[in-house]
C-alpha cells in the first residue's frame, strides 16, 4: 500500500523538480545556448562529436579485448595471438590518441570562436543602449558579463559536448559490452545507480544558489578596483586606504567563502561515488570469483567484464556530477542573455529619415520630463534659440539645466511635450542625423586610451592631422600639446590622469572645433583655474561659439553677459527669459543669482 502511494507520489515530485528547474531558467538557458551557438556551428561540434564518439568507443574497445587477453594469451597460450592483441591494444590507443587531440583542436577553436562572437554581440548590443540603461547599471556588472558571460557559453556548449559524446557514448558501449559479458553481474552492479542519483538531485539546488552569490559577489570585486582607480585621489586625500582594504578584503572573502562551498560540493560527490563504485566493484568480483572458483566460468568474461566497469566508473562521475558544474556556467550565460535580450532604447532608434537641417532653430515646447515616474524633473519648459543665437541657461543647482542639454541631443526622451530642432520632433528623426549636427563640451571631460591627437580626431574621424592641429591652435592647446614628451602623439594614460583640468578642457574644446557642428551645447566648467588657463579656455570658447547657435550652461560672468538671452530654470520651470540688463531690472530670482553665484567677478558688473 505504502509502495503505491509513493510511487504516486514520485512522478509529481519528479514534475515539481522539473518546474523549479525550469522557473529558475537553467533548462531554457540550456537549450537556447543549444539552439542557437550550438546549431550556428553544428559543423563543429558535430566533427567534435565524431571524434569523442571515437574517444568513447576505443576506451570500450579496451575493455573488450582483455577478454580474449585472458582467453587467448593467460588461458590457452596462443604465442600468434600473443602479437595480434598486442598489436591491437597499441592501435585502439593510438586511435584513442589521435582523436582525442583532434577532438581538443576542433573543440577549442569552436569554443573561440563563439567567445569572440558573443562578446562583439553582446558589445554592439550596449552600444545600442541609452543613456537610461547605462544610469542603471554599475559599469562592473558589464564588465564581469562580458568576461564571464561569453565564456561560460562556451563552456556550457563544452559540457553537453563532453558529456554527450564522450562520457554518454562511453558509458553506454561499456555497459553494452558488461551486458554482454555477463548480464547478470550488470544488474548487481547497477544497482548503487539510484542511490548516487538521488544523492546528486539534492546537490545541484545548492549549487545553484551558491553560484548565483558567487557571481554578484565577483562583480563587487571589480566595482571596488573600478572605484580605487577612478577615485583614487578621493581615497588618497581622504586617507582611506585602510577603508577600501576593508571593503576589498569583505568582498574577496565572500567570494572565496562561496568558492569554497561550490568547491565543497562538487568533492561531496567524491566520498559516496568512490564507495558505492567499490562496493559495486566488491560485489562483482565476490560473484564473479565465487562462479570460477565453484564452476570453473572463463576468466576471460570476468576480467573484460571488470574492466569494462573500471572503465566506465569515470565517465559515470562525470555524467553524475555534470549538473552541478553546469550551474555554475549557466548562472554566467543568464547574465549574458538578460542584456543581449534588452531591445535597443527608443532613443537610440536610427530608422527614422534624417534631420532636414537648415538654420539649427531649436525649440524646446511645453517639455515635461522624469527620470523616474512620479519625480517631474522639467515642468512645461519652452523657449527658443534661434539660428546664431547665444542663449545662457542659469539656475540653482539641480534644477534641470543639464537635462535640457541632454534632451536636445536626445539622450532621453520628453515625458510630454517636444524638442523640435528646424521644426522636426528629434523623436521623428534620425538621432545620428541629429547628434551630428551638434556637438557637446561638459564639464567633466573624458578622454581616452590613446594619443592626443587620437583623443582631438574622435570629434570627427576623417580628419588629417593638419586639421587636428589647426583645431588644437584654434582651442588654445597646440602650445601645451606641443610641450609634451611626444607632442600630439603622447599617449594618454587611461581617462588622462596626467593632463591638468583645464588642459582637458581645451582638448574637449578641440574636439568640438573639429567636429564643427552648427548647434554647440556647453557646460562650462564650475572648477575654479588658474587665471591663465581661465584666460586660455575663455578665448577658446569664444573661437568655438562663433557663429554657432549655442546654448551654455553659465558659470561664468563673460558668458551671461555675451548671451543674446538668458534662460533661468529653477525647480524645473523656466521662470523668467530676458537680456542680462532686463533680468536686473526685473529683480527676482535672476538678480539674487547674479548677485551670489557670479559676485567673486564683480568688477565686469559695469557692462549691464
Ligand atoms: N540620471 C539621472 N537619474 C535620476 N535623476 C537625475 C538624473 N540626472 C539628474 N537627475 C535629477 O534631476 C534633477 C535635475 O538635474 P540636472 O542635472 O538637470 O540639474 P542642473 O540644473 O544641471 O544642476 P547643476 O547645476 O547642479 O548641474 C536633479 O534633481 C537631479 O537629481
Amino acid at each position: 500500500m505504502a509502495k503505491a502511494a509513493d510511487d504516486e507520489k514520485r512522478p509529481k515530485r519528479l514534475i515539481d523538480r522539473w518546474r523549479r528547474f525550469k522557473q529558475n531558467g537553467s533548462l531554457e538557458t540550456l537549450i537556447r545556448i543549444v539552439a542557437t551557438d550550438g546549431r550556428a556551428h553544428m559543423r563543429g561540434y558535430a566533427l567534435a562529436t565524431v571524434l569523442l564518439v571515437v574517444v568513447g568507443m576505443t576506451t570500450a574497445a579496451s575493455a573488450w579485448i582483455m577478454r580474449d587477453v585472458v582467453n587467448h594469451i593467460f588461458v590457452s597460450r596462443d604465442p600468434m595471438m600473443l602479437w595480434i592483441l598486442s598489436a591491437a591494444v597499441i592501435g585502439i590507443f593510438v586511435v584513442k590518441g589521435l582523436a582525442s587531440w583532434a577532438q581538443a583542436i576542433v573543440l577549442g577553436r569552436v569554443g573561440n570562436r563563439i567567445v569572440a562572437e558573443t562578446q562583439r554581440r553582446f558589445y554592439d548590443s550596449f552600444l545600442r543602449f541609452g543613456l537610461d540603461f547605462f544610469t542603471e547599471r554599475a559599469s562592473s556588472e558589464l564588465i564581469n558579463t562580458v568576461v564571464r558571460g561569453a565564456g561560460a557559453i562556451r563552456s556550457v556548449l563544452d559540457t553537453v559536448i563532453m558529456s554527450l559524446a564522450r562520457d554518454l557514448v562511453s558509458l553506454i558501449s561499456l555497459v553494452a559490452v558488461m551486458l554482454w559479458q555477463a548480464p547478470l553481474m550488470s544488474l548487481a552492479a547497477f544497482t548503487v545507480a539510484p542511490i548516487a542519483i538521488f544523492f546528486v538531485t539534492g546537490l545541484i539546488k545548492r549549487m545553484r544558489k551558491i553560484a548565483q552569490s558567487e557571481y554578484g559577489a565577483s562583480t563587487m570585486i571589480v566595482a571596488l578596483v573600478q572605484e580605487t582607480v577612478y577615485g583614487n585621489k578621493v581615497v588618497k586625500a581622504f586617507g582611506l586606504d585602510h577603508h577600501m582594504r576593508g571593503r576589498m578584503a569583505e568582498t574577496i572573502a565572500a567570494v572565496e567563502q562561496r568558492q569554497n562551498k561550490m568547491a565543497s560540493l562538487q568533492a561531496r560527490t567524491s566520498p559516496l561515488m568512490e564507495t558505492l563504485g567499490g562496493v559495486s566493484i566488491a560485489a562483482v568480483i565476490f560473484y564473479a570469483g565465487w562462479n570460477t572458483i565453484n564452476f570453473g566460468t572463463s576468466p576471460g568474461e570476468f576480467m573484460s567484464f571488470v574492466t569494462a566497469l573500471l572503465l566506465a566508473y569515470e565517465p559515470a562521475k562525470r555524467l553524475a556530477r555534470v549538473q552541478i558544474g553546469l550551474e555554475m556556467s549557466l548562472v554566467g550565460a543568464r547574465a549574458m542573455y538578460e542584456i543581449l535580450d534588452k531591445p535597443p532604447s527608443g532613443t537610440e532608434r536610427d530608422d527614422e529619415p534624417a534631420l532636414d537641417f537648415s538654420a539649427g532653430r531649436i525649440e524646446l515646447r511645453d517639455v515635461d520630463f522624469a527620470y523616474r515616474k512620479g519625480e517631474p524633473v522639467l515642468k512645461g519648459v519652452s523657449f527658443v534659440v534661434e539660428r546664431g543665437e547665444r542663449i545662457a541657461l542659469v539656475g540653482p543647482s539641480g534644477g534641470g539645466k543639464s537635462t535640457i542639454i541632454a534632451l536636445i541631443q536626445r539622450f532621453y526622451d520628453a515625458t510630454a511635450g517636444a524638442v523640435l530642432v528646424d521644426g522636426q520632433d528629434v523623436r521623428k528623426v534620425a538621432v545620428s542625423s541629429l547628434r551630428r549636427h551638434i556637438a557637446s563640451v561638459s564639464q567633466d571631460v573624458f578622454l581616452f586610451s590613446g594619443t592626443v591627437r587620437d583623443n582631438i580626431r574622435l570629434g570627427r574621424l576623417s580628419a588629417t592631422d593638419e586639421e587636428v592641429e589647426e583645431a588644437a591652435r584654434d582651442a588654445y592647446a597646440f602650445d601645451f600639446i606641443a610641450n609634451l614628451p611626444k607632442g600630439f602623439d603622447t599617449d594618454i594614460g587611461e581617462n588622462g590622469v596626467q593632463l591638468s583640468g583645464g588642459q582637458r578642457q581645451r582638448l574637449a574644446i578641440a574636439r568640438a572645433i573639429l567636429k564643427d557642428a552648427p548647434i554647440l551645447l556647453l557646460d562650462e566648467a564650475t572648477s575654479a583655474l588658474d587665471s591663465e588657463s581661465e584666460r586660455n579656455i575663455q578665448l577658446a570658447l569664444d573661437r568655438l561659439v562663433e557663429g554657432r547657435t549655442s546654448v551654455v550652461i553659465a558659470h561664468r560672468l563673460s558668458t551671461i553677459l555675451n548671451a543674446d538671452r538668458i534662460v533661468v530654470i529653477d525647480r524645473g520651470e523656466v521662470v523668467d527669459i530676458g537680456t542680462h540688463a532686463e533680468l536686473l531690472r526685473r529683480g527676482g530670482l535672476y538678480a539674487m543669482l547674479y548677485r551670489y553665484q557670479f559676485s567673486e567677478e564683480k568688477p565686469l558688473v559695469a557692462a549691464q
